[in-house]
């Protein structure tokens, strides 16, 4: 992608899912420390914009330029269900050169390094899930409903982690029916 710090850009994308037109004309641009929340009632195609995002969908029509790395948290964990934790993580982590520690610090879940992924509760899991896109150090990060199943505390530590993230140059694309803590971040709305 051309132009200061263009991480994401849609312009006249449209998505269709099951042979029904879900939106059309959708037109937006992330760049550095910038955010974007998309709202709308269920079934609207919240997912389906971010799946098209990430590159795992086609858009019906329109255009979409990626600027870097893409890190996507949705409800699939992607992380094996027989490795601990701590080896889930690295395992992804490793794969971007990277370490997995500092980001189960940040989502608090160092003290669960050596429990078994599938014993994670709902919301142990939603914060290993925000942790693998933490770990990543992909610039723009996609996050499907990421305050799902989290309590207080895992709220705060959301929104330090996507504060800090776009302090240091990243970008956010989220849907969600929650306030999440994205301050300054602007809203697109479907219908
Ligand atoms: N694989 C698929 N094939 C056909 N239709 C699909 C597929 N996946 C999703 N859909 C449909 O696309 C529509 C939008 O789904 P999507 O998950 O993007 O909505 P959403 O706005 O994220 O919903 P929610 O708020 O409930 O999470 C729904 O009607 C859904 O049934």
């Amino acid at each position: 992608m051309t132009g200061a710090g263009g991480l994401l850009r849609f312009e006249r994308v449209a998505c269709i899912r099951g042979g029904r037109l879900l939106f059309e004309g959708v037109d937006f641009a992330l760049g550095e420390g910038e955010a974007l929340v998309v709202r709308g009632p269920n079934g609207t195609g919240k997912s389906s914009l971010l799946r098209i995002a990430a590159g795992l969908l086609r858009a019906a029509d329109g255009r979409v330029e990626r600027g870097g790395a893409i890190a996507l948290a949705d409800e699939n964990l992607a992380l094996d269900a027989k490795r601990t934790l701590g080896r889930a993580l690295g395992f992804w982590a490793a794969l971007d050169g990277r370490e997995a520690g500092a980001a189960m610090e940040a989502m608090g879940i160092a003290r669960l390094t050596a429990v078994p992924v599938r014993m994670l509760s709902t919301g142990q899991r939603k914060r290993a899930a925000l942790a693998r896109v933490i770990a990543s150090g992909a610039p723009l990060w996609l996050l499907d409903e990421p305050a799902n199943g989290l309590d207080g505390d895992g709220l705060e530590r959301l929104a330090a982690a996507m504060a800090a993230h776009r302090a240091s140059g990243g970008a956010i694309l989220a849907a969600t029916h929650q306030p999440i803590g994205l301050d300054g971040a602007a809203e697109l709305a479907l219908a």
